[in-house]
């Protein structure tokens, strides 16, 4: 995905200003900074998550293999299905395990017959680390299961749509901290095969899970590098200020 120039406005207030991203295929991209700098606003506007706040614009141009993501004619719901999304709070439907990871593949007609759908959950519930836990109970409510499963389940959700790309905003917020190192191993597995882009409030975490990390402030992008090298020597003095935790 790439992003040129891209400002964010709600209503007349300039949330992000002219921000110009490479996000690189299978790579996992940690968006940090401090709060109110605009990480979620960005995140949201790389699957146009944004179009369903009132008074908020974007401008600048995004593409997705090449593709203005939006362009007027683009079909936005296949769009969010190319580019899922993972939210803070885990927010599985009111509907059985099984329904929320099918709903997707049922909507875009993913599967020509059941089996072929049973497969799809299958499939979708191992890559996110949670088939062996919910097997036996297919038809139970997601909203049953632990937090860290729930999340687990939404992972699962997304990828049975088969995106290019997983945006997740601040993904393990509100979870333990073993239910987040279950969310952060299944980062790193998922890897793989998505590109994924996560907005953290954990250096530790940014650390621990991505690639490269790129750091926000007051909406603009200051800096982004490898992850080893933000966190070690980063190029730009706000950025070390933030990391070693003079403000933020
Ligand atoms: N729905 C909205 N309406 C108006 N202003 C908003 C809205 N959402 C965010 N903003 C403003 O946009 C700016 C960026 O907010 P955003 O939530 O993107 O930052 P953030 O870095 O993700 O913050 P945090 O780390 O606290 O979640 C802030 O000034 C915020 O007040």
């Amino acid at each position: 995905m790439v992003t040129e120039n891209v400002e964010v406005f709600y209503g007349d207030s300039r949330a992000i200003k002219g921000i110009s991203l490479d996000i690189r295929e299978n790579e996992v991209i940690a968006f940090i900074g401090p709060s109110g700098c605009g990480k979620s606003t960005f995140l949201r506007s790389l699957n146009r998550m944004n179009d369903t706040i009132q008074g908020c614009r974007v401008t600048g141009r995004i593409t997705l293999d090449d593709e203005d993501i939006y362009d007027p004619s683009l079909d936005v719901v296949l769009l969010r299905a190319r580019i899922g999304m993972v939210f803070q709070k885990p927010n599985p439907f009111p509907k059985s395990i099984y329904d929320n990871v099918a709903y997707g593949a049922r909507l875009h007609g993913l599967a020509k017959s059941r089996h072929d759908l049973d497969d799809i959950v299958e499939d979708s519930l191992r890559k996110a680390g949670l088939w062996e836990e919910v097997r036996d109970r297919l038809q139970q409510p997601g909203t049953g299961l632990s937090g860290g499963q729930q999340q687990r389940l939404c992972i699962a959700r997304a990828i049975a749509v088969s995106p290019e790309v997983i945006l997740m905003d601040e993904p393990c917020s509100a979870l333990d901290p073993i239910a987040t190192a279950r969310i952060e191993e299944l980062i790193n597995e998922l890897s793989t095969q998505y590109t994924i882009a996560i907005v953290t409030h954990s250096m530790q975490q940014a650390a621990r899970v991505s690639h490269r990390t790129a750091y926000f402030h007051l909406g603009e992008l200051i800096e982004v590098n490898d992850t080893e090298k933000v966190f070690t020597n980063p190029d730009h003095d706000l950025t070390e200020a933030y990391i070693t935790g003079r403000f933020g």
